[in-house]
């Protein structure tokens, strides 16, 4: 699992260190990890080290002070290096290094920018240490012109000091311009600005260089779970397990308008593991249903006997003034009532999101997209006579809207794009990014909550005991339901990638990936491997026994008929 950390966070742990005089030596061994990432990027993109040509953009704070250093450090492997100063001051130590190692220096002003980023945008490499965890707002005056330029002349490589400068390192808010890294090393602990977006996408690679602070750091400010906690959490059943104990969902969802939602809903909970399926909608819709999942159970009248439920895909979003004018809006409000009763964990998307109660409990797990949770949020801020908020606001902010929406509504919020974000109630949060954007396309998010409300069917019973796969990776009792809903984002991310490989994708497609890799997820995806906490290994290697027994799927296949 990766943890990530706010800059605070980050400047807490690392104050006593401060206070005992040994900033100098954290300061050394981030330049080193930061020099040291600069040589491996340029070896990989098979450069020389002697003779190219990097420039340090060096602010005023000590993040400046990190890219002077390091810069005097590739000086001294013979790279030829150049300071542009962005401030009328700069970390006096470390550019008197950089200086006495042979680099150059110049200061930056509105009249010169235009030459220095002409001058800078054809080296080997650029440092952008402008900003970092001490900044406030964004690049200003001469800096942002010379970044707006330097962005416009596509630079070979940009690698980032600690974070994108402009990235807001708690939040991944953004102000402009800011210059994309293609590589960002950060020290002490991954910022959490790192892995949400909008600042995920200027971020490029991260990179973790440990500066002797991790021990002091709290718990993690935002979690991504990765391959192996992936491997530990994905249910498997046991050999006595029968259909009703592996779980079963209850799905609400399509209407004669969406048939379509209900169709691929139903089918990837049917491939991904839940025991049985009962679907509960308009007769036309349930044929279509049958057609595609014969194994699904329609029912008629009051279900038999569910785990956890599915409720909303395909089916419109309320009338205003007649929000129970449905037929599947009434089952979605009377499913809601009685699954609050039974304390059943439920999976709630597109139009179920727009007849939720004013509070919800922390396993009831709401699928927005930006869209979605604007207008959810919007309904609730404006019935408190509070601003309405607009899809582009979610856009330019998912994790603080995604937390909003949490602690606000008390449910578990999952916010879909291109980073998928699960804000817990109590504030905790996972990130998930293993998708692709060709999964941008209509029905996706159906394929989606099918799979979670599968999940959520599978680990309804026992699986977020305190001796179960969530605690044993050390969750907090109160953020399982959110861990369960980032392995869904997860799975889907990957299947996503795989059916895409590189070119556009159906809901159809994805489908068919997800169960065929459903033991496999883990290989040949992008994932950010930085540090694992708390793996139990002996469930771990029960899992994959299983999964090594298991016989191999044909090519192609799902469990289920297509
Ligand atoms: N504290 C430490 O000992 C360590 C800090 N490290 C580095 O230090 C950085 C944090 O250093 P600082 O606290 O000095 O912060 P910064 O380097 O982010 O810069 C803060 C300085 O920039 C100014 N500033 C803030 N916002 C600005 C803006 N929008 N435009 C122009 N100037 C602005 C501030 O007035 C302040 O002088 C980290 O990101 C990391 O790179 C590392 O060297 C590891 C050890
Ligand atoms: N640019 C992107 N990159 C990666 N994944 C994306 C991107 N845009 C959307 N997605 C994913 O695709 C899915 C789309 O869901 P949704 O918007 O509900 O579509 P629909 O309602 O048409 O099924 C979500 O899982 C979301 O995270
Ligand atoms: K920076």
């Amino acid at each position: 699992m990766i943890s990530a950390f706010t800059g605070t966070q980050v400047r807490e742990a690392e104050q006593p260190l401060l206070d005992s005089g040994e900033g100098a030596v954290l300061m050394q061994r981030a330049a080193h990890g930061l020099a040291a990432a600069v040589v491996r990027e340029l070896q990989r993109r098979g450069r020389r080290i002697y003779g190219s040509a990097v420039t340090v953009l060096a602010g005023k704070g000590n993040n400046g002070g990190d890219g002077l250093f390091a810069a005097a450090k590739l000086a001294s492997r013979g790279m030829r290096t150049t300071a542009v100063l962005t401030a009328d001051a700069a970390h006096p130590e470390a550019l008197a290094a950089f200086l006495s190692a042979g680099g150059r220096a110049h200061r930056l002003a509105p009249e010169n920018a235009e030459e220095l980023a002409v001058l800078t945008a054809g080296d080997d490499a650029i440092i952008d240490s402008v900003l970092g965890t001490g900044a406030r707002g964004g690049l200003r005056g001469a800096a942002a012109e010379l970044v707006s330029l330097l962005q416009e002349l596509r630079p070979a490589l940009v690698v980032a000091c600690d974070i994108p400068s402009g990235v807001d390192a708690d939040t991944g808010e953004v102000h402009w311009p800011v210059l994309p890294a293609d590589v960002t090393v950060t020290f002490g602990g991954i910022k959490a600005g790192l892995l949400a977006d909008p600042g995920e996408e200027y971020a490029g690679r991260v990179e973790l260089v440990r500066i002797g602070i991790e021990h002091r750091l709290p718990a993690a400010s935002l979690l991504r779970l990765e391959a192996p906690d992936l491997t530990a959490l994905v249910p498997s059943p046991g050999r006595r397990d029968h259909k009703y104990s592996r779980g079963v969902l209850g799905v609400v969802a399509g209407s004669e308008r969406y048939p379509g939602a209900a169709v691929l809903s139903v089918q990837s909970a049917s491939a991904t593991g839940a025991g049985m399926v009962r679907y509960l909608g308009p007769g036309s819709v349930a044929r279509h249903v049958l057609a595609r999942t014969p194994e699904a159970v329609v029912e008629e009248g009051s279900p038999g006997r569910v785990q956890a439920w599915l409720l909303g895909p395909g089916i419109p979003d309320p009338e205003p003034g007649e929000p129970d004018g449905d037929e599947q809006l009434r089952r979605v409000r009377d499913t809601l009532e009685a699954a609050r009763a039974a304390g059943q964990p439920v999976v709630v998307d597109a139009g179920a999101l727009g007849v939720l109660p004013a509070r919800c409990p922390a396993h009831w797990i709401l699928t927005p997209h930006a869209g979605e949770l604007a207008a959810f949020l919007s309904r609730r801020h404006t019935a408190r006579g509070e601003a309405a908020v607009t899809r582009d606001d979610v856009g330019s902010r998912p994790l603080h809207f995604a937390r909003l929406a949490a602690t606000d509504s008390g449910a578990t919020v999952l916010l879909k794009g291109a980073t998928t974000l699960v804000a817990s109630p109590s504030g905790a949060v996972f990130s998930q990014s293993e998708g692709t954007p060709w999964l941008a396309t209509a029905g996706s998010g159906d394929v989606l909550a099918g799979l979670l409300g599968s999940l959520a069917a599978q680990y309804a019973e026992t699986a977020m005991d305190d001796d179960g796969p969530f605690a044993a990776l050390g969750i907090a009792p109160e953020d399982r339901w959110a861990a369960a809903a980032a392995v869904a984002a997860s799975l889907h991310g990957r299947a996503g990638s795989r059916a895409s490989d590189g070119g556009p994708l159906t809901a159809r497609a994805l489908l068919r990936e997800l169960p065929e890799r459903w033991p496999a997820w883990g290989t040949g995806t992008r994932s950010r491997s930085v540090s694992m906490t708390g793996r139990d290994p002996i469930r771990h290697a029960a899992v994959l026994l299983w999964h090594i027994a298991a016989p191999p799927r044909a090519g192609g296949g799902t469990l289920s008929a297509t």
